[in-house]
């Protein structure tokens, strides 16, 4: 395991200030002559999208498939850093706004893989992440020795095996690496990177990584990230099950909610995410930032986990079993926190 986190005085940097570090067989042009400063070190402003005018000094071009809360911002950053970027998402109209930042639009993950050094693949669920990359135009067709392929959706250790193994078969690298942290950490470049897979690609795709996070760790072979990062959300989802149980007896037995918030920070559970969602779950409001379909996602993906090696989660057993009861009742596009939904007596009794 290696773990890798990014100086906190880094500032936006411009694409191009990596590519030094890009080995050559990842640029489609290779380059000589650009100045090899430490990325750390060199002011945004030394760099301009004209640094790189000669035809033999095409910077890498990296692709982005699937722009939804997560992905949009993500891609965002990496076009803010200067970097050359290729969108494509099923949902066309997504694509736009990061056209109008100054991305290039292709009509499929295949003419992205096959335009692009490196594609990034952000997508819902296994079946999306599959149908992404080994469906028909998929992105795995556009691969090919040279290229890599890195999927930061959360899916189970099997998907992503498979979707391994279709990669590398046509002589691209790949690496799984889903992130830890929501929208916010999407938009503010402060993601948690648990990446598994090919190390020569862990490394060249680093300094993307950095772009779009604060830490990144390498957990060795394919499926440590993906378990890695169910195990994470398991324990999120059971914390904010048990944050909602909290805050609804709180306030039947006559106590504030928003003070037991407050109480709450100050101890030793203390945890931002319930600072953070605290205080609009006592409105009962639930902005979406993860989606609560997606958590149960994973809190069904971590339970077979749990049953591959027969660990005994019961408790997050039991919260799944209210993430499937606000799903039923129409909450799936709010926020998770929305999970507080299915405690409350309307919704127990569906009519
Ligand atoms: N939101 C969050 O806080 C976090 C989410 N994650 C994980 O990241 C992934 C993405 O999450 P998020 O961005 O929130 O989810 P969204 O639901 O906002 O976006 C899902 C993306 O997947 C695409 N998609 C879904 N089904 C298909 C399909 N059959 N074929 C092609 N594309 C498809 C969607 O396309 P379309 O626009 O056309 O619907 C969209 O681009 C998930 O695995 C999630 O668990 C990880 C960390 C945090
Ligand atoms: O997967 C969700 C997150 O917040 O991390």
């Amino acid at each position: 395991m290696s773990v890798v986190v990014k100086p906190s005085t880094t500032m936006a940097i411009l694409c191009s200030t990596f590519l030094p570090q890009v080995p050559n067989h990842f640029r489609r042009n290779p380059i000589s002559s650009f100045p090899s400063k430490s990325i750390f070190s060199i002011s945004p402003k030394a760099f301009s999208s004209n640094a790189i005018s000669k035809e033999d000094e095409a910077p890498a071009r990296v692709g982005f498939l699937g722009l939804g809360i997560m992905g949009s911002p993500m891609a965002q950053n990496l076009i803010k850093a200067g970097c050359d970027v290729i969108v494509w998402n099923r949902t066309k109209s997504k694509c736009d706004p990061l056209i109008s930042l100054g991305a290039n639009y292709k009509q499929s993950p295949e003419e992205v893989t096959s335009s692009c050094d490196i594609t990034f693949a952000m997508l819902a669920d296994p079946e999306s992440a599959v149908e992404v990359a080994l469906g028909k135009s998929g992105a795995a067709n556009g691969l090919s020795p040279g290229k890599g392929y890195v999927d930061v959706s959360t899916v189970d250790g099997v998907t992503s095996k498979l979707i391994g193994k279709q990669v590398k078969a046509t002589g691209a690298l790949f690496l799984e690496a889903p992130v830890s942290g929501s929208k916010k950490p999407a938009e503010d470049g402060q993601l948690i990177f648990l990446t598994a897979g090919d190390k020569a690609l862990y490394e060249t795709v680093a300094p993307f990584l950095d772009i779009m996070g604060k830490t990144r760790f390498f957990l060795g072979d394919i499926g440590n990230g993906a378990a890695m990062k169910l195990v994470v959300n398991m324990i999120m989802g059971s914390m904010m099950a048990s944050f909602s149980e909290g805050l609804l007896l709180s306030e039947k037995v006559g106590l504030d909610p928003s003070v037991l918030v407050e109480v709450v920070s100050q101890g030793a559970i203390s945890a931002p995410m319930f600072s953070m969602k605290g205080p609009s779950m006592v409105q009962a409001m639930y902005p979406t930032a993860f989606p609560l379909k997606h958590q149960q996602k994973d809190m069904r993906l971590a339970l077979g986990l749990a049953e591959s090696v027969s660990q005994p989660t019961p408790i997050a057993a039991a919260a799944n079993e209210l993430y499937k009861v606000a799903k039923s009742h129409g909450l799936s596009d709010q926020d998770f926190s929305a999970v507080m939904e299915a405690l409350k007596p309307r919704l127990q009794t569906p009519n």
